[in-house]
């Protein structure tokens, strides 16, 4: 790669920015507010998500995003899930005819249910073999710290997946590249979802077996509903699903799981909300996987109890109560 932009200087956008100049591509991060930006060109950080990070120089930064875009063969989308849509009807007229779009969002958009390659495909108007996606155990600080971690490029296209792979590939990132986009995708979105009820069980000082028993179901529902909608089963036991599921779970720096630990604790969404002032993707993707999982037939357990005790108010003990008198069954 040549060049890229990174749309979205948030944590993973800033840190991802870095794993690419580390890589050797010059990178132009689109910030949207202007004094962000211009710390990044003056200073080298990134004041209000990693002010302890210093940049590569091949990292610079603007507000403008026609000027990010502009001539990059990489386009790398890290802004909220929800925001995506939005953001990107605003930068298509931007892209070069062959650039590649690279999805860094974990989410299902509320709504339409579609993942996050799909309202790409739908908004920018690019087949679906030009979007890839990048999914795994990957929280932003531990990567910005070099600390080392592997993850998935997943695309249709081997060809394009392998140069994404190539251009981000770092002493301390290892990327495996993957043909099933779905699979990671929904890893990606409901791992979040799973993290929120794994901070609402450590808050209610919930024991390790509660945990374990968390993460197990939690990807067996994962599994279920990835299969419905064609994934391969065994991209849930790789880095896009066991792998990261395990990381947002058992992470303090999560912000899904510290948003479920407010949760836990008997605030209220909104109190939730105020105290944590960062996207928790899970909070508004239960919502879309909620209603995914019932267009498809499939039982979402975990993720109807988390959507019910952030949406609708359900105390977290009745929400357990819930899970655990369920009709038994075989595993
Ligand atoms: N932070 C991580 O550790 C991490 C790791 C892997 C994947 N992800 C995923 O990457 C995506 C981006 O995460 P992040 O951590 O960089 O997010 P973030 O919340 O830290 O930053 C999002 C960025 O998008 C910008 N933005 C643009 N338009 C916006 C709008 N309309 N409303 C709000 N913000 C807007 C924000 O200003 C901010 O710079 C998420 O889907 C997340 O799940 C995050
Ligand atoms: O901080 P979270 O909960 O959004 O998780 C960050 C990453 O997705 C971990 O891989």
């Amino acid at each position: 790669m040549t060049s890229a932009a990174v749309l979205g200087a948030g944590s993973w956008g800033t840190a991802f920015a870095k794993v690419l100049a580390d890589a050797g591509t010059d990178v132009t991060i689109w910030a949207r507010r202007e004094p962000v930006a211009a710390a990044i060109r003056e200073y080298g950080t990134n004041p209000d998500y990693l002010p302890a990070v210093r940049l590569p120089e091949r990292v610079t930064a603007t507000s403008d995003a026609g000027k990010a875009i502009a001539g990059a063969d990489l386009v790398v989308l890290a802004v909220p899930s929800q925001t995506l849509r939005g953001n990107l009807a605003d930068w298509t007229g931007f892209l070069a005819p062959d650039a590649t779009l690279v999805s860094l969002m974990k989410g299902i958009e509320l709504g339409t249910t579609k993942r996050m390659s799909e309202v790409i495909v739908e908004t920018a108007g690019v087949p679906a073999d030009r979007v890839v996606v990048v999914s795994g155990p990957n929280l932003a600080a531990e990567i910005a710290a070099e600390q080392p971690a592997a993850t998935v490029v997943a695309c249709t296209d081997g060809t394009r997946a392998t140069q994404v792979q190539r251009a981000v590939t770092t002493p301390y990132f290892r990327p495996y590249t993957n043909d099933d986009v779905v699979g990671c995708e929904l890893g990606g979105a409901v791992k979040n979802v799973i993290a929120l009820a794994y901070g609402i069980a450590t808050a209610m000082r919930l024991g390790d077996n509660t945990k374990a028993s968390l993460i197990t179901r939690g990807l067996a529902e994962t599994a279920r509903l990835g299969v419905a909608l064609g994934a391969d089963p065994l991209t849930f036991a790789g880095l896009a699903g066991l792998g990261d599921l395990v990381a947002t779970c058992s992470s303090p720096l999560s912000r899904n799981r510290t948003f479920g630990e407010h949760l836990g604790r008997g605030e209220t969404l909104e109190q939730a909300q105020a105290a944590t002032r960062q996207t928790a993707e899970g909070v508004k993707s239960c919502l879309a996987l909620r209603d995914l999982a019932r267009t498809h037939g499939v039982d979402m357990p975990i993720t109807e109890q988390v959507e019910l005790v952030c949406h609708e108010g359900v105390n977290p003990r009745s929400a357990l109560i819930a899970l655990m008198s369920r009709e038994t069954k075989p595993e």
